[in-house]
């Protein structure tokens, strides 16, 4: 799985490799320019056929120095590149400024002029090196009347103009995704969308992702992700496989990757029917709960998600008088009644390996009391550990009123897999810094170590938090699109399969059964495509399973 940086922990990278002599500061910037080229080669292959015209517009950090580099070596491949600079020359940082020297002995570098800029001749490609990971404010107003996406409408056909960002669209966060702006949303003729925002077609990027890129508006203006190696491969592998819980202090995205090269056994790895040994009980036995008449449906998908993902048997509770409409719908999922929440030993016998609690079950004093029956199940004398408990929906939103009741009684077998609204309801104040400034992965992770328990956080961008620190980010976006998703008891499929998964004796930490769902979750709804409906993401299950499984060595 890719490790997704911050903007420091890469800056920490590359000092700590210049330290260590194994690379120098020129001779990344050189690798990083030459990276952007041969991507935009690679990626448009007819930009090869003749030279082109190319606005490089530099900043004045690295990110800047690395479009010096470009310039250099598109001038030296027959191309005519106009660059502008914004900043002083004399303030460049050391190696930025020796690729301004050998740049201005091939051609100009002229002092950045909004309106010279755009009245300039129409290039084919603009490359956006104003800033990258060292954007400490919004994008000053003069650089987002040029790269903003009323910009560069003077041109002809602008919007066929390539437009390539080096390390990020200028403006962007690389850290939590956000595109900070300037002005006063108050004032009548504010419109941050066409004044700041800055897309592009392609993004290259430098050893790993950063956090912004599959972050909040990262997917939405970065265009494609291209990943250059700059020469510190070496000094970084990454610092927990596939399989095994993410190392605390970095993040990283799930997805059958391994040191940049694809994992053939993920998520295959992490499921129970992995291998030809064992009877329906080694692969554990999940209770669903249901609602009452008529509100069994969010309780029917998980449990059926549940079985599909690979449990040994799932049973559906539900209160008794609405055994007979739930028995209509159920074959091999198990039925029994209960009404009152402290006879739950009588449902639900220490064989049991996991819980799904909340899809359909109403909110209120019953839930709450399940909640807790649930959460204090301690482990049996067959199994070593307690029960895995996916809490989701009404269990969440139950506890609107006193989410520190709820903190009080989960336990690191615990997955809270909140969409926003509910995240809200139990963490309004990580809510309220999420809608500020705070990274959702670093909301996630409070949240995780607040509730001593894994949070996943829903979205195309989900993010799953364990208390230690741990992240993952899924990201339902660039070629793993799945808009479908968002449709009614997607999420209750999603609690299921989570609990399918952690039911198994076998299974791994919780943190990497929740990887694993909400990976096999969207590859479901990616397999069905549109006019997905909640019930198809089951059905699409054998299918994804059999391509996560059924691979050679
Ligand atoms: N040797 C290295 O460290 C390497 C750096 N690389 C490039 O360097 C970039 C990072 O370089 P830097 O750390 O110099 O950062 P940037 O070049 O992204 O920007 C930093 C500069 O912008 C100014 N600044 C920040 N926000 C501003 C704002 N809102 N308005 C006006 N000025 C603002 C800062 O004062 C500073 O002068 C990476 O994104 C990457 O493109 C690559 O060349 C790979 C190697
Ligand atoms: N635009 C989207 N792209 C990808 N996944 C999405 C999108 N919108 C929602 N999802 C996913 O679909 C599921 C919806 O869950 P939830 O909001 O709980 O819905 P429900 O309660 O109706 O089941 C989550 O897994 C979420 O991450
Ligand atoms: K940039």
């Amino acid at each position: 799985m890719t490790e997704l940086l911050t903007a420091r922990q890469m800056r920490d990278l590359e000092q700590a490799a210049i330290a260590a002599g194994t690379v120098t500061g020129a001779g990344m910037m050189e690798k990083a320019g030459q990276g952007v080229v041969s991507e935009i080669l690679k990626r448009w292959p007819e930009l090869r056929i003749k030279p082109h015209r190319a606005l490089v517009l530099c900043g004045p950090g690295n990110n800047g120095g690395d479009g010096f580099v470009i310039a250099r070596l598109l001038i030296r491949a027959g191309w005519s590149a106009d660059v502008f600079l914004s900043g002083d020359p004399e303030k460049l940082p050391p190696d930025a400024r020796t690729n301004y020297d050998r740049l201005t002995t091939l051609t100009d570098v002229h002092a950045w002029d909004a309106e010279t800029i755009r009245d300039g001749a129409r290039p084919d490609v603009i490359i956006d090196a104003v800033f990258g990971a060292g954007l400490t404010r919004p994008l000053p107003r003069d650089i987002a009347q040029v790269l903003g996406a009323r910009g560069c409408r003077r041109w002809k056909r602008s919007y066929e103009i390539t437009r390539v960002a080096v390390d990020c669209p200028s403006g962007l966060n690389l850290d939590n995704g956000m595109l900070p702006f300037d002005g006063d949303p108050a004032d009548e003729d504010f419109n941050p969308w066409p004044d700041f925002v800055n897309s592009a077609d392609l993004t290259v990027t430098f050893h790993s992702p950063k956090a912004g890129h599959y972050l909040g508006m990262g997917p939405l203006i970065c265009g494609r992700i291209a990943v250059v190696d700059i020469g510190l491969s070496g000094e970084a592998i990454e610092r927990s496989m596939a399989g095994q819980p993410p190392d605390p202090e970095r993040a990283r995205l799930a997805e059958p990757r391994f040191a940049g090269r694809p994992v053939r056994r993920w998520p295959g790895m992490v499921l129970s029917k992995n291998s030809y040994a064992g009877h329906k009980y080694h692969h554990g036995h999940v209770i669903a709960f249901a609602g009452g008449v008529g509100r069994g449906g969010a309780g029917r998908l998980a449990a059926r998600a549940a079985l599909r993902i690979g449990a040994g048997l799932v049973t559906l509770v539900c209160p008794r008088a609405a055994v007979m409409e739930n028995a209509m719908h159920l074959n091999s999922v198990m039925l029994r009644g209960l009404d009152d929440p402290k006879d739950l030993a009588r449902v639900a016998d220490e064989r049991v390996t996991a819980f799904c609690v909340g899809p359909g079950l109403g909110t209120g004093a019953r839930t709450r009391d399940l909640v807790a029956q649930v959460l204090a199940r301690a482990e049996s004398e067959r199994d070593w550990r307690r029960p895995a408990v996916v809490l989701d929906a009404d269990a969440l939103t139950s506890f609107a009123d006193d989410p520190g009741a709820l903190f009080a009684m989960t336990h690191a077998r615990t997955v809270l897999t909140p969409h926003e609204g509910e995240f809200g309801r139990l963490f309004p104040d990580l809510a309220q810094s999420a809608r500020a400034d705070a990274s959702k992965i670093e909301v996630a992770r409070l949240a995780a170590a607040r509730a001593g328990c894994v949070v996943l956080l829903k979205g195309p961008d989900t993010v799953i938090a364990a208390p230690d620190g741990g992240a993952t980010v899924h990201a339902a976006t660039y070629n793993r699109q799945a808009p479908w998703l968002a449709t009614a008891g997607a999420g209750d499929v999603l609690a299921g399969m989570i609990a399918g998964i952690a039911a198994s004796p076998t299974a791994p930490d919780l943190i990497v059964c929740a990887e694993a769902a909400t990976w096999l979750h969207t590859e479901a709804a990616r397999a069905f495509g549109p006019g997905l409906i909640a019930e198809d993401l089951s059905e699409m299950l054998p299918q994804v399973l059999r391509a996560a499984q059924d691979q050679p060595e």
